[in-house]
């Protein structure tokens, strides 16, 4: 299928009304996918997302002998045999941080060899502390680049019953050892370590999917986690719509002064973005300084909202938006100067958005590179609703996330003019 190159957003020019739910929640579904995988039998997850991160998860577990069904765009029929096997070729996840992440770890668990790799992107995306913490369990794992590719070989067996990792570079990490301890052959505590346990949000997420695929996981203090040797039973799993998705429409929404009825109330989330929601509702009085520690994938949505705020807005705890699909901090402050030289700048590891609403009927022609990134293009398509002339590059790569993204929006009544 050919790509798109560009796609210029014509601003409604009206308030955007109407239903948009957003798909399902690509993290809570690559959990469900490899806890399913993991288990014996067979698990049925509705609601969930198919876009290239959890094709990535999917095709990944089909090479280590899982059998996933796709009966309709939402669900998954995984039938697991209880145990992985060590798959014929290296695992591609192109640049999926949840995939590789939580595979890598996952890969103690075959017996045999598994080479975790990626594409460019994620080839610069770090992974050393979650191989040294696999190698501190006596774990045959390792990068060479501290980035993917990631060798590891499995046995099953554990040779320690602690771990501990720092999560500051990536909540992801301590995620996946957490999936991979209930599969070992002991008990085994997992401690984070660092000033900076970055999005716990996700930790929970961890820890419920674990929970409603038959694991024994307690928090046995504010940092540490037992995880028992339990492995997994087949479940059926709903999986809630994505939070980060919704962060677009709903930011739509208080742009436009529209109505979106996105078909869930933003309290019925248990993603940690969705605390972004209460943050989106204040436009356009969002406060001077926002932490973005807690709500990451959210930050390049509240920062081109922030552009047509009525005051600056400091984004801080957002270091490790660095090292996501792209230098996110870096992306934000090109894209939103090239709307306006003066509308951003970066102080440290910190995002500084020059507000001004007056830029809302402008006309601005501004080519915005995506850098790969799907957060990049749907957050700076958000400006296009009120700038004339915003032209997304790469918009194609909303599929990581996203797939129907600009079919959503058009649903809403915006328009786009086809520079192919
Ligand atoms: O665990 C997860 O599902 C995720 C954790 C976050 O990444 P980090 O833990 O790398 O910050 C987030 O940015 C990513 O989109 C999904
Ligand atoms: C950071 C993200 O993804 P991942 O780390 O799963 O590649 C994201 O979806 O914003």
């Amino acid at each position: 299928m050919t790509r798109t190159a560009k796609l210029t957003i014509i601003p409604p020019g009206k308030p955007l009304s109407g239903r948009a739910m957003p798909p399902g929640s690509k993290s809570i579904t690559n959990r469900a996918l490899l806890l399913a995988g993991l288990a014996k039998g067979t698990s049925r997850l509705t609601g969930a997302l198919e876009s290239d991160d959890t094709r990535y998860m999917a095709d990944a577990l089909r090479a280590m002998g899982v059998t996933i069904d796709e009966p309709d765009d939402t669900t998954f029929v995984v039938t697991g045999s209880g145990r992985l096997l060590p798959p014929k070729a290296p695992l591609f996840l192109g640049n999926a941080g949840t995939a590789t992440r939580f595979l890598t770890a996952a890969a103690a668990l075959v017996d045999g060899t598994v080479i975790v790799d990626g594409d460019e992107h994620m080839r610069k995306r770090p992974i050393g502390p979650l191989v040294d913490a696999m190698c501190a369990l006596g774990i045959d794992a390792t990068a060479e680049t501290g980035c993917p590719p990631v060798t590891v070989r499995g046995t099953g067996r554990f040779q320690a019953d602690r771990i501990r990792i720092d999560g500051g570079l990536s909540s992801q990490y301590v995620s996946a050892l957490l999936m991979m301890a209930a599969g070992g052959d002991r008990p085994v505590d997992i401690e984070l370590v660092g000033e900076d346990i970055g999005a716990l949000g996700y930790i929970d997420l961890t820890t419920a999917a674990m929970k409603a695929f038959g694991a024994k996981v307690e928090k046995t203090s504010p940092v540490t986690w037992r995880v028992e040797p339990t492995g997994y039973h087949a479940a059926d799993f709903i999986v809630e719509p994505d939070a980060s998705a919704a962060t677009y429409l709903w930011a739509a929404e208080v742009l436009t002064g529209g109505a979106i009825d996105l078909g869930v109330p933003a309290e019925a989330f248990s993603q940690p973005d969705a605390r972004a929601y209460d943050m989106i509702a204040r436009f356009p009085h969002l406060p001077a300084e926002i932490d973005g520690s807690q709500m990451q994938d959210a930050i390049p949505t509240l920062a081109v909202l922030a552009a047509f705020n009525e005051t600056p807005v400091r984004f801080v705890g957002i270091a490790n938006l660095r090292v996501k699909e792209c230098d996110r901090i870096r992306a934000l402050s090109t894209g939103l100067t090239r709307i306006d030289p003066n509308l951003a700048r970066e102080e440290g590891d910190d995002l500084i958005v020059q507000s001004d609403p007056a830029l809302a009927g402008k006309r601005l022609p501004a080519e915005i590179d995506s850098f790969a990134d799907h957060r990049i293009a749907m957050s700076f398509a958000l400006a296009g609703l009120k700038i004339a002339g915003i032209t997304i590059l790469d918009p194609d790569c909303v599929g990581k996330t996203f797939p129907a993204y600009w079919r959503t929006l058009a649903a809403l009544g915006v328009t786009y003019q086809d520079n192919d």
